[in-house]
């Protein structure tokens, strides 16, 4: 396997594959571009079937971290990190150690943070290491109020520009998840007097939100059928794709999740659809910010300003989407190349 050539390599800096026999670490950290800043990203571990699929999943995400990062105007750059190993069986303190010496190994070139099955107690044993770690307990905390924020400013701008104004009283939204992110976040919309669906496999979220919120309870497998204007997704990826565009009757897709289009193709599916798709990355960039409010020492005042600036980042995507009829998911990663070219250039 070449990891110059792969499809998905798209100019790395610096892939480093870490290998500690003694604990059985296996991962591969990917420091995608630092123009803006040091490479943020979080760590995932996964069981992945080989080490290509591992390689893939690392680059296309690192990748992803430096749009996203460059979009919400952070002075970070992108990279992530996977550890190839099954979360329930292979962790082990030493492991983490061992990983938190690689980490440490780059100088600083790559931070990590929690992903997809990484715990803040696993972050804690990579920080006995190396200093180049954020979302630890007791520095910024949890993210996923800055995250539910960013996303219900989002889904005001997408209401302006599908709907011509960003009121969303009366507007009828179902969201999918009601976790972390998914509860605050339909928080601000039933205050607003949007109309509420949720859904979510735990009950007692669901319960909690009907409750609580006035909104109304749909089945999982339901959710895409209900009569809505924007659907939020807020647990999984995916789950805009082939089956769900038959059934979802919005005018926006609009909500937290990562990796929301099953395919890179679905954000021209979208567009030729009528749909108002805010690209994922941008509109739920609260998280990263809060992140990197620990890592760069941001102030209260600046981390609140970048989450509200989504809104405005997200308006000149559609703005943009608009006026050239292009996808909003292919304006968003060119709007983030061009943040990158002219610091670069401004550099000499
Ligand atoms: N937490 C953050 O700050 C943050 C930042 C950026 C992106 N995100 C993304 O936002 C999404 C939600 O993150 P979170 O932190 O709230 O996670 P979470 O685990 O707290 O919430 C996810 C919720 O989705 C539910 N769920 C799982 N499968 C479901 C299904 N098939 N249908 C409906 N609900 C289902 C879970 O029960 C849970 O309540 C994820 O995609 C995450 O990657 C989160």
């Amino acid at each position: 396997m070449s990891v110059f050539d792969h499809a998905e390599f798209d100019n790395h800096e610096e892939v480093v594959f870490c290998h500690d026999e003694a604990t059985g670490l296996k991962a591969i950290i990917a420091v995608h571009d630092t123009t803006m800043g040091p490479s943020l990203g979080g760590t995932r571990m996964w069981n992945y079937a080989s080490s290509e699929e591992a390689l893939t999943d690392v680059l296309r995400l690192s990748r992803g971290m430096t749009y996203k990062s460059a979009l919400a105007g952070l002075p970070l750059g992108g990279g992530k990190a996977v550890i190839i190993g099954n979360a329930k069986t292979d962790k082990s303190p030493e492991l983490f150690k061992a990983y938190g010496r690689f980490v440490d190994s780059l100088g600083g070139k790559y931070i990590t943070a929690e992903d997809v099955n990484i715990r803040t107690s696993d972050i804690e044993l990579v920080a006995t290491q190396t200093r180049f770690v954020a979302g630890t307990e007791g520095k910024a905390g949890d993210p996923s109020p800055h995250t539910a924020l960013g996303t219900y400013l989002g889904v005001k701008a997408a209401a302006k520009h599908a709907f011509g104004s960003d009121d969303l009283k009366g507007l009828k939204v179902a969201v999918q998840g009601i976790g972390a992110v998914g509860y605050d976040f339909a928080a601000y919309l039933a205050k607003e007097g949007a109309i509420l669906t949720v859904c979510d496999v735990n009950q007692d979220a669901v319960d909690k939100a009907v409750k609580e919120l006035g909104a109304t309870a749909v089945s999982i497998d339901d959710v895409y059928d209900v009569d809505m204007d924007i659907f939020a997704p807020c647990a999984l990826g995916a789950t805009v794709n082939d089956a769900t565009l038959q059934r979802i009757g919005a005018k926006v897709i609009a909500g937290s999740a990562n990796n929301q289009l099953a395919t890179p193709a679905h954000d021209k599916i979208v567009q030729d659809m009528g749909i108002l798709y805010a690209p994922d990355y941008v509109i739920n960039a609260g998280g990263v910010i809060h992140v990197c409010s620990e890592a760069s020492a941001m102030s209260t005042e600046e981390t609140a300003a970048r989450v509200r600036a989504i809104y405005d980042t997200l308006d000149r995507i559609f703005t943009r989407a608009k006026a050239e009829n292009r996808p909003t998911g292919e304006i968003a990663d060119e709007m983030a190349r061009e943040i990158l070219a002219a610091k670069a250039a401004s550099r000499g």
